[in-house]
């Protein structure tokens, strides 16, 4: 399961969106087993559900699929502690840096309105930067990748280097500690024109150029926006939005009271939607918090942005695609009948095999080929799937 690390200072709203995120009101009947620690909650990705392109009723298992959307789980960690001077081991320590490690993408929730200090105090709305927020994130986890790559690196240049050794797999196994894959490094060396120099060679210049990119290929940052509502926060958002990649305005508090006031019964309310419906009579506090929703927030931005953040950090700062599993190619279900049951988010650039893994080691071993079930077509290991597919996996080791 993917996993998105939460970062914030103190009272940016990090909170409220965890709690707006990981509030749905179904639950998934068999979700698959996730260790949950207080920190870790579930929250999805959403996208319309292929059923709606294929004509079918679906039976979700894995994820759920409410009104043609399927909402696919992802792991949502809250990153407590990242504070100036954090790799130096002040707050927490480094018990954020163990979360942060899992974590494949991050969302940064920044105060949009520049109501917070740096220390997270709250200050009169509009006087400080949100802009000067994001540095020190980047500068932080620079840090970090720094000081795991510097760690022995002279004696590791050296060895891997004159042993002949693979720079790939070397550079793949010093870095295990910050979950970075195969294709991370290999993007990071190419990105910092280091794929042909000898690691001896790097200097303290390659080194930080290395470690760098790296960080910013294998931990990509969504901004989280918060505060929208507020009017201060619009010539903000605009400015960030102009200036950096994967800006995103979000209004937490208002995506937590449309979950809650769905929860019970009050509205119909689809997360991420822009619309909701009132189904009974709201009391004068419930139809102000409705119409100051509706105003400040949907009217001027179409959603509150707490699943559009999500989904950024899914499909567009990880560039995932959604893959459907099937057993029949011709039904699109699964050996118990259930029609469409799971969907698998999938690197892009991802073959069959690759899903064959995914789904369990042993399916993938025995790999054969593929059916793509939308074309009836059979595909081989080659095959680079596609978003939306629908995929049998023909396998010469059987799913136990
Ligand atoms: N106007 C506005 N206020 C918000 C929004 N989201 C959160 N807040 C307020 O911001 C304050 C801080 O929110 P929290 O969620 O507790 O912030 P946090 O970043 O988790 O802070 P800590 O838990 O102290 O680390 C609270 O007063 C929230 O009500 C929002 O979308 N709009």
């Amino acid at each position: 399961m993917i996993s998105v690390g939460l970062i914030g200072k103190t009272n940016v709203g990090k909170s409220t969106f965890f709690a707006a995120a990981t509030l749905m009101d179904v639950e998934i009947a068999n979700r698959p087993f996730v260790t949950i620690e207080p920190n870790v909650g579930i929250a999805y990705a959403k996208k319309k559900c292929v059923h709606v392109e294929l004509g079918v009723k679906c039976n979700p298992k894995n994820s759920l699929c409410i009104k043609d959307f399927r909402f696919i789980p992802v792991r949502l960690i809250d990153v407590a502690g990242l504070i100036p001077g954090a790799h130096e081991g002040r707050g927490l320590g480094n018990k954020f840096l163990d979360d942060l490690r899992k974590a494949d993408v991050l969302i940064h929730v920044i105060d949009a309105s520049g109501s917070t200090n740096e220390e997270g105090q709250p200050v009169p709305p509009g006087s400080r930067n949100p802009e000067e927020d994001l540095a020190f994130i980047e500068t932080e986890l620079d840090e970090w990748f720094l000081s795991i790559i510097k760690k022995d690196w002279e004696k590791f240049a050296r060895t891997t280097d004159l042993s002949g050794k693979d720079m790939v797999e070397a550079l793949l196994s010093k870095m295990s500690g910050v979950s970075v894959n195969r294709r991370h490094i290999i993007k990071a060396l190419k990105l910092s024109s280091l794929e042909n120099v000898k690691l001896m060679h790097w200097g303290e210049e390659g080194l930080r150029k290395f470690s760098h990119t790296l960080r910013v290929v294998s931990k990509p940052i969504v901004i989280a926006a918060n505060k929208s509502d507020l009017p201060v926060s619009r010539d903000n958002i605009k400015r960030l939005q102009s200036k950096f990649k994967h800006v995103v305005p979000v209004s937490a508090e208002s995506e937590l009271a449309l979950r809650r006031a769905s929860r019970s019964g009050i509205i119909d309310y689809v997360p991420g939607e822009a619309n909701f419906t009132i189904l009974k009579r709201l009391d004068e506090r419930q139809t102000k918090a409705m119409n100051y929703i509706k105003t400040n927030v949907l009217d001027v931005y179409g959603t509150t942005g707490v699943q559009d953040a999500l989904n950024e950090a899914v499909f567009s700062a990880l560039e995932m695609i959604a893959v459907y599993p099937v057993e029949d190619e011709r039904k699109f279900t699964n050996r118990d009948g259930d029609v469409l049951p799971d969907v698998f988010l999938m690197e892009k650039g991802s073959t069959p095999k690759d899903l064959a893994l995914a789904i369990h080691t042993d399916l993938g071993r025995g790999f054969l080929y593929a059916i793509d079930a939308k074309r009836r077509m059979r595909v081989g290991e080659e095959y680079l799937l596609q978003d939306n597919d629908v995929i049998k996996i023909v396998s010469s080791t059987a799913r136990p």
